[in-house]
């Protein structure tokens, strides 16, 4: 069975180019700034086409492009580490069914809230950022951890467990 992603992408969106941006930043004399009219969100596309038809934006389009290869290295590193934490919280899961342990414990939770916090602190990071990041992965890895339980403990019945 493979993971069922359709929730996560954003649903139809009616978007339209608008060239007759009459705003005064550069985005707005740039043609192609499109509006998705679902959420009123703009969008430009950003790439050696809209340097070469706007010169006066090419040095921002190198150095924005030159800012996203960084941006993908980290976006795969960060992929590769979530993997592993998944792995790790799965045979956890497998472990708590087996003792027969709750999925949930919360004294641990607030152990790595308070931790991530001041990581998150030092580290020049919003702290509502690390806490969105450990509720979404903590969250997760606690619904895996009761589909093993209502499995008998079989990891089997994950997608991945690798
Ligand atoms: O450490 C545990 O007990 C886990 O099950 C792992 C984990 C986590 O994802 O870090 C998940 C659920 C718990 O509430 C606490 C932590």
């Amino acid at each position: 069975m493979s993971a069922d992603i359709s929730g996560w992408r954003k649903p139809v969106r009616t978007i339209t180019e608008s060239n007759d941006q009459t705003g005064a930043d550069v985005t707005d004399d740039v043609e192609a700034v499109a509006t998705n009219h679902d959420t009123d969100e703009r969008s430009s596309t950003i790439d050696s086409a809209a340097a070469r038809e706007h010169p006066e934006v090419a040095e921002t389009v190198a150095k924005i492009k030159s800012l996203r290869k960084t941006i993908d290295n980290i976006d795969g590193a960060v992929i590769h580490l979530l993997a592993e934490r998944f792995k790790a919280t799965s045979q956890v899961g497998v472990l708590k069914a087996e003792a027969g342990f709750a999925p949930a414990d919360y004294k641990r939770e607030d152990y790595q809230i308070e931790r991530l916090q001041r990581i998150a602190k030092d580290a020049g990071l919003d702290p509502n950022i690390a806490e969105m990041y450990r509720e979404f992965v903590v969250t997760e890895a606690k619904k895996r951890h009761k589909r093993i339980a209502d499995a008998g403990g079989d990891p089997g019945v994950l997608d991945v467990f690798a």
